[in-house]
This record gives C-alpha cells, sequence and structure tokens, in this order.
C-alpha cells in the first residue's frame, strides 16, 4: 500500500493571533497536492483559532498531551479535552521536551499510549544529539525511543514516526539525503522486526530538522521518507512549496 505522504508544521512556542491568522490565510489560499496530508500544530492556546480557520481536510495537532485523564493536573491538556475541541493530533515526545523539560521514553510511551487510546493521532518524535551520532550510537538511541512504546503500545495505526535528529534541529545543518534515508531505513527494518510487517509497510516516517523549500524535494526522493515536521519554515510562506515537495 502507499504511503500517504504527510508534512506536519510545528509552530513550537511561536506566534501571536495576528501572525498565525496570516499564516492559515497563506495555507488556505494555496494549491495544496490533495496527495499530502497536512497537520498544523500551533501553540495550545490557538489550538482553536487553527480549528475554526483553517480549510477543510487540514487537521491541527497539539505540541503535547499529559497521559491521564482529566483531574487535578495543573497545566496540562487531556485527550479528552483536544478530541472535545476538534484537535486530531498530537506530536509527542519532542527533543525539545526530551531534553529541556527531561521527558523519559517511558513517560513519552505513557502519553503515547494515552494519546492513541484517546482517539488521537501521533507524531512520535525520535532523534539523537550530535554526540550519540559521532559516537556511532544513532540506530541504538532510536530504536530504545521505539521500543518504549512498542512496550505499551501495539496498534502502530495511529503513529507517524518523525525522525529529528538533535544536531538538525534549528541549525540550518540538514541531513544529507543519505544520512537520513540511512537512519530512516533501519526505523522500517526495525518496525518489521519487533512489531509487525504491516506497520513496517504503513508506518510514515517523517524528516524533521532545518528542513525548507530548497532541501525538500531532494529528501522527499528517498524511499523510506514519507513526508516532514517543519520547524521554523513552517511560519514562513515557502511552507506551502514543501508541502507541495513531493508532487
Ligand atoms: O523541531 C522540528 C524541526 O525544527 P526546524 O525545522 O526549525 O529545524 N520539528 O519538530
Amino acid at each position: 500500500m502507499a504511503r500517504k505522504f504527510f508534512v506536519g508544521g510545528n509552530f513550537k512556542m511561536n506566534g501571536n493571533i495576528k501572525s498565525i491568522k496570516e499564516i492559515i490565510a497563506n495555507i488556505n489560499e494555496a494549491k495544496l497536492d490533495s496527495n499530502t496530508e497536512v497537520v498544523i500544530a500551533p501553540p495550545c492556546l490557538y489550538l482553536l483559532l487553527a480549528r475554526e480557520h483553517l480549510r477543510e481536510g487540514i487537521e491541527v495537532a497539539a505540541q503535547n498531551v499529559f497521559d491521564r485523564p482529566n483531574g487535578a493536573f495543573t497545566g496540562e491538556i487531556s485527550t479528552d479535552q483536544l478530541k472535545d475541541t476538534g484537535i486530531t493530533w498530537a506530536i509527542l515526545g519532542h527533543s525539545e521536551r526530551r531534553v529541556i523539560l527531561q521527558e523519559t521514553d517511558e513517560f513519552v510511551a505513557s502519553k503515547t499510549k494515552a494519546a492513541i487510546d484517546g482517539g488521537l493521532g501521533v507524531i512520535l518524535c525520535i532523534g539523537e544529539s550530535l554526540e550519540q551520532r559521532e559516537a556511532g550510537k544513532t540506530i541504538e538511541v532510536v530504536t530504545k525511543q521505539l521500543k518504549a512504546v512498542a512496550d505499551k503500545v501495539k496498534d502502530w495505526s495511529k503513529i507517524v514516526i518523525a525522525y529529528e535528529p538533535i544536531w538538525a534541529i534549528g541549525t540550518g545543518k540538514v541531513a544529507t539525503t543519505e544520512q537520513a534515508q540511512e537512519v530512516h531505513a533501519a526505523i522500517r527494518e526495525w518496525l518489521k522486526k519487533e512489531v509487525s510487517t504491516e506497520a513496517s509497510d504503513n508506518t510514515r516516517i517523517l524528516y524533521g530538522g532545518s528542513v525548507t523549500e530548497k532541501n525538500s524535494c531532494d529528501l522527499a526522493t528517498q524511499p523510506d521518507i514519507d513526508g516532514f515536521l517543519v520547524g521554523g519554515a513552517s511560519l514562513k510562506p515557502a511552507f506551502v512549496d514543501i508541502i507541495n515537495s513531493n508532487s
């Protein structure tokens, strides 16, 4: 089965009502490849704004969700509340939360399970640091992150994996097509061995880390790159060119 190309826009902690409305207007007015699935992730304050203004067919993702149902968890958001507001995806395990907020593989796995059980799709972020890559530990690191999820989650049909080498995030140092394809192929092989052939065949594996409209078309030619999770470039008008990079 052909995997539908997938492009996520991770706004991170950027934007305000005015700028996010401008980004949404640019996306709404653009001619977009209908064979590409698009998900937009604004900061949580602007999730409803995005849901109300984005064109039909484009989904909205939260940049985080808690692993427990509604209750006394100050500052957190539940899967029920996201579903209640028409939010259908969650980005989980982003390296900025793993590093800065010390989210463990187990906590990310627990949140992934809660999100899927709550009916959300999950963009599951994994990736190694420069030190880990230079030590030859890339595959060891990313498969350890995946195993923590596989220990809790059996149904991978609602998971999209985003391989985001930390050394490429926000640095302008995009992975080469060979570097990205090598890790994506290893992830797909791991899925086949540790989850199922179906999961391996059907799970989209996105690349993230300094993707721009200048490098996205080359990356999109790789057999195991099924799309992108875009940070900084998702805030700019040329984001629509990245969305169309597989057409
Ligand atoms: O973190 C990223 C990538 O960020 P950049 O595109 O800004 O490198 N996506 O989730």
